[in-house]
């Protein structure tokens, strides 16, 4: 987010003083109320003492705690007033900034960004009223407290006006990095709240993809950099308590210490317990307000202020103010984004490990059907994971419609639908409407079902409020529900990580037919079957050595493997190989691995073997 052209919220906010300035002026002449009751608390205190109680005259001693009474009587008057003042300085701002961030919001038509901007606004205007009200009382209680010091004796000015000033000049010093400090937790704090707002709502399809180790290895990271921002901005809180002992506390300390120095030059003792009782009754409270106060509220309200009058960003890309839409708008219109561009991506499980993927790159337009297909152990589960954002490349970069796939943009742009289909215990309904923020009229939720091959056991189970008890479930069943419920979301980039094995090759050839005719629909298959590949527009056959991108055909005639692959129909175990730009046969030498055709051939072994349970499976459900 760039801040606009004009100035920032210090020069506005003094320029907005400036054109208010009779108001400031009430505000100020109020205040002078303050200080002429805190005047009267040491001041009364000390006569009440030297000229009455102590010189045994109780009458002059109750006068002037009576005048004391008085003075906090019309200062209680004059802070009714001050509110007054500060309300009239204050509303004008709020109403300023509420124009301000209609108007943003009626230029972006983004009603969830001026609902957001006004709550802030409503942060902004009483943290503006708390602020005026702590440095006006501070000021005006310590001009009290020090001119009273003065008319009682200099030389108790003398004692606690030095450390004083070295604590607010302590506190000053602190402001403007303790400020910084403060926005780095807020932004921390925000990034991590902002993650957990992605996470949390889905951590059932978490569970599901199995992808808790990433989530957690990102949302550590957060947690992280919110703890480190939280240090910093402790260490330096410490230097602001030390301000307010040094400003407030230690004058109490010297005036103790110093006590029979000052009475033995001539300071009464009325005077000693008056300059007590501006310490502790006057100056330290306002101290302690100040530093708490503006301090705390001073640094939120400048980040409040910048982002409200900053200008929303050009591109959609690392939005702060509009939430992403629950529709994403590739999927309503044309976009000059390809809907998924890997380039020169790079994975390794680990720092030493082999890599998985090495210097991949691949662009499909919006509506492609991508094929993946390999032996197995040869990295498409971890390309799909890259793909859905799960995993992050080691280098490299995956944008999905020109967006960063592990950024806030791209949330609910693409799904991945793993091998273990997950369904969870709740009605069908509930089940497929899972990934749909709003409510899914039934009307498409028969037709997703119905195109999907959903629907016989929509049926069987009596209804989509019929109860889907997941061990009841055959693989292939729940593999269906989760087909089904991908296809109804509005993500416009579906990842189908051998989704399909449970079913059979007509069932998997339908869902598959169904999510390509998707409209606007990019589909990424992990292939099960060769079948899935012939299908595809184009496929991407890795093996390592070499990988290529092609029409079927195309690969047909150029890929070894690929034939082998077309003959078997079934894939099986591949030692792991890495992978290569898919539109450059570059051979990647791995010393001591298998040939390709052994083990292609011990894949058939394999891959007819799960037909077989496959078919067990249905067969025990009473799908077949
Ligand atoms: N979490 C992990 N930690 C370490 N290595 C892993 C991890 N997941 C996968 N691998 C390794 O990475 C390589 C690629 O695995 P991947 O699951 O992506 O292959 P695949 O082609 O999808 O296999 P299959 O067809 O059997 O599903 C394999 O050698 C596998 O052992």
């Amino acid at each position: 987010m760039k801040p606009s052209a004009g100035p920032g919220p210090y020069r506005r906010g003094v320029r907005f003083l400036r054109r208010r300035w009779p108001v400031v002026l009430r505000l100020v002449l109020w205040s002078v109320l303050e200080t002429g009751q805190t005047f009267l608390t040491g001041y009364a205190l000390a006569h009440a003492l030297d000229d009455g109680f102590l010189d045994g005259d109780e009458a002059v001693g109750l006068g002037w705690l009576g005048a004391a009474a008085l003075g906090v009587l019309i200062a209680a008057y004059g802070t009714g007033q001050v509110y007054r003042a500060v309300a009239d300085l204050v509303e004008p701002m709020r109403d300023s900034l509420v124009r301000q961030v209609v108007g943003r919001g009626l230029r972006e038509a983004d009603g969830a960004a001026v609902s957001r901007l006004t709550q802030q606004v409503e942060i902004a205007r009483d943290t503006f009223a708390g602020l005026v009200m702590v440095s006006r009382s501070f000021v005006f209680t310590a001009a009290g407290a020090l001119i009273g010091l003065f008319s009682l004796d200099p030389l108790l000015l003398l004692v606690v006006a030095p450390p004083l000033v070295a604590g607010i000049v302590l506190f000053v010093a602190t402001l403007r990095p303790l400020a910084r400090r403060q926005e780095e937790f807020l932004v921390a704090d925000e990034e991590l709240a902002g993650q957990l707002g992605v996470v949390c709502p889905g951590l059932r399809d978490v569970a599901a993809a199995g992808a808790e180790q990433g989530v957690a290895e990102d949302l550590d990271r957060g947690v992280a950099s919110e703890y480190a921002a939280a240090g910093a901005l402790a260490r330096w809180g410490i230097l602001r308590t030390v301000a307010l002992a040094t400003g407030g506390q230690l004058p109490l300390v010297l005036l103790l210490a110093t006590g029979p120095w000052l009475l033995d030059n001539g300071v009464t003792p009325g005077a000693l317990v008056g300059a007590l009782a501006y310490v502790t009754q006057a100056l330290l409270p306002a101290l302690h307000n100040l530093v708490h106060g503006l301090g705390t509220s001073g640094s939120r309200l400048a980040i409040v202020l910048r982002r409200l009058t900053w200008d929303p960003p050009e591109t959609a890309e690392g939005s702060q103010v509009s939430q992403v839409s629950q529709v994403p708008e590739a999927s309503q219109g044309e976009s000059p984004a390809p809907a998924l561009h890997l380039s020169s991506l790079t994975f390794a499980y680990g720092p030493h490990a082999e890599p998985v993927l090495n210097d991949l790159g691949l662009t499909l337009a919006r509506g492609e059907h991508l094929a993946v297909v390999g032996p197995s152990g040869i990295g498409k589960s971890t390309m799909a994971g890259i793909v859905a954002g799960l995993l992050e490349p080691d280098t490299g970069d995956v944008r999905v419609d020109g967006l960063p796939v592990r950024g806030a943009g791209a949330v609910g742009r693409r799904v991945l639908i793993p091998q273990e289909a997950y369904v969870f215990t709740g009605t069908l309904r509930d089940n497929l409407s899972y990934l749909r923020a709003d409510p899914v009229p039934e009307r498409e939720m028969l037709a997703a079902a119905e195109a999907i091959g959903l629907a016989p056991l929509v049926e069987r189970l009596g209804g989509l409020d019929a109860e889907a008890a997941p061990d009841e479930l055959s693989a292939g069943e729940r593999q269906l529900i989760a087909l089904t419920r991908a296809y109804l979301s509005y993500a416009p980039l579906a990842i189908l990580d051998e989704a399909t094995c449970h079913l059979d090759p007509v069932a998997e050839s339908r869902a598959e037919r169904a999510f390509a005719a998707r409209p606007g629909g990019t589909l990424v298959v992990i292939a099960h079957r060769i079948s899935s590949a012939r299908r595809a527009d184009r496929v991407l056959v890795m093996d390592g050595a070499h990988a290529l991108c092609g029409r079927h055909d195309e690969l047909l005639a150029r890929s070894p493997l690929y034939r082998d692959l077309n003959g078997a129909g079934e894939w099986g175990s591949h030692p792991s190989l890495a992978l290569r730009d898919p539109y450059r046969v570059d051979p990647v030498p791995r010393p001591g691995l298998p040939g390709d055709r052994g083990h292609v051939v011990a894949h058939r072994a394999v891959g007819q073997m799960e037909a077989v349970r496959d078919l067990g499976d249905r067969r025990a459900a009473g799908g077949e």
